[in-house]
């Protein structure tokens, strides 16, 4: 795709969101594994999501796709070998390789972009201790897995990625003895471990929660097959919010404002900022007259950092974004691009290993951006572009798919303008 510019504009109307993106992966992949037909309804396709159906076909189940609704057929049987092509997903990723395990599966993972540098060791550790054999490569996602995980205890950081717990509580309820895991360190991501819980109980698994420190896994356990609609996705939310926070007038239709979602904290944080949440007969959305400068710990709330660094930018005073080193792996260095996106605009930015400082500004310019291959980048730049003096151009604006191939449609749809440079 050519580089796009995008010009100031007044973003307003009313959208409904994709649905969320991590309950769909944890849907299908319940429904894959259970017994029995299950609807998954409402799934908002992308690059992601395809990757995990890929892969639980690869793994046995039948999975038919008609518009948004998923059918899915349960495995009888994990497949003897699979081919996993996890395109960029960390999730679909950090998910399949306990459950290639589960039987055995001669599994190899293929995947593109920073996948391969994102971190796995964790995973690594547990083949060694359980004799799993392995082999990969360097900074490229070209993984082989044999071998069959035994229950056990499980002693793992909860501060490099969530998805490996996730990935080991899809997996141990399958197996012949009860495990544990025990978390060793601070959880961070926590709200991620809650969806997946609830997912898994939605499709009758059970798992003991002793206070994230220790979870149990009782063995020899099924999963039931059952019905899901997928909820909207607040993570995706964050940039129209911010929008609204910065002067525009998007209503939201389709925010489940009970959700368990973490990146739900997008609505306190904004408030905490000087916004508020405004009803309207078609939904919800934000407005402000006016934001301040606050301070936001990134631990539990990743992806919608680089959409509240846009908001920080226009913030009165100085802004604080701490406890963010782990935005360095995700599928950019998010730290370093949010300050670099913030900077070509004309924001004083201070970066350090795990924060960011970030002095707002009544007037910012445009200037030229890449989107560093990263979905959440391009659309926060596109988010900050819509208060320029001057126009911004962004390289490859693509990489939306892996999560909102239509961000840009629906950009356009709100007033949004740009055309190929
Ligand atoms: O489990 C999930 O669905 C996710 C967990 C988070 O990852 P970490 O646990 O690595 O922070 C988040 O950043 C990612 O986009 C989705
Ligand atoms: C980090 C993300 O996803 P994943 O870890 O699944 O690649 C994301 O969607 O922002």
């Amino acid at each position: 795709m050519k580089p796009i510019c995008i010009e100031s504009s007044k973003l307003q109307g009313l959208l409904a969101l994709p649905t969320s993106k991590s309950l769909a992966h944890r849907a299908i992949i319940c429904a894959s594994l259970s017994k029995g037909v299950s609807v998954i309804g409402d799934v908002s396709m992308s690059k992601d999501i395809e990757a995990t159906i890929g892969c639980m076909r690869a793994l046995g189940a039948h999975i038919v796709v008609k518009g948004s609704t998923v059918t899915i057929e349960g495995l009888s049987s994990f497949s003897k070998e699979a081919e996993m092509n996890c395109e960029e997903s960390g999730s679909t990723l950090r998910f399949m390789v306990p459950l290639a395990c589960v039987k055995g599966t001669k599994t190899h993972f293929t995947g593109k972009g920073q996948l391969g540098k994102r971190p796995l060791d964790i995973y690594y550790d547990i083949f060694d201790r359980k004799g799993i054999s392995y082999s990969y490569k360097k900074d490229v996602l070209d993984l082989h897995v044999e071998g069959t995980l035994t229950p056990g205890t499980f002693h793992m950081r909860g501060d490099v990625s969530s998805q490996f717990i996730t990935g080991l509580l899809f997996a141990l309820p399958l197996l012949e003895g009860e495990s544990h895991i025990v978390i060793t360190t601070k959880l961070e991501s926590k709200a991620y471990i809650d969806l997946t819980l609830q997912m898994l109980e939605h499709f009758g698994i059970t798992i003991i929660n002793e206070n994230y420190e220790r979870f149990i896994i009782p063995p020899h356990q099924q999963y039931h097959a059952a019905n899901y609609n997928v909820e909207a996705d607040f993570s995706q939310s964050a940039f129209f919010l911010v929008a609204d926070a910065i002067g525009h007038d998007i209503t939201l239709t389709n925010m489940n404002l009970s959700s368990r979602q973490g990146d739900r904290d997008i609505i306190p944080i904004l408030e905490r900022m000087g916004a508020k949440l405004i009803k309207t007969d078609e939904g919800y959305k934000m407005e402000a007259e006016e934001l301040k400068a606050t301070t936001i710990d990134a631990s539990q709330v990743p992806d919608i950092i680089p959409a509240l660094g846009v908001a920080c930018a226009f913030a009165k005073g100085t802004s604080h974004i701490i406890n963010a080193q782990r935005l360095r792996i995700k599928e950019c260095d998010r730290l370093e691009a949010t300050r670099i996106m913030l900077e070509t605009c004309g924001v004083q930015v201070k970066e350090t290993e795990d924060s960011l400082t970030i002095i707002g500004q009544d007037s910012l310019h445009g200037g030229k951006l890449i989107s560093f291959n990263d979905h959440r980048m391009a659309m926060s730049e596109a988010i900050l572009a819509t208060r320029l003096t001057s126009p911004l151009e962004i390289d490859d604006a693509l990489c939306v798919r892996k999560s909102y191939p239509h961000f840009f449609e629906d950009y356009k749809k709100l007033g949004g303008q740009y055309h190929e440079c």
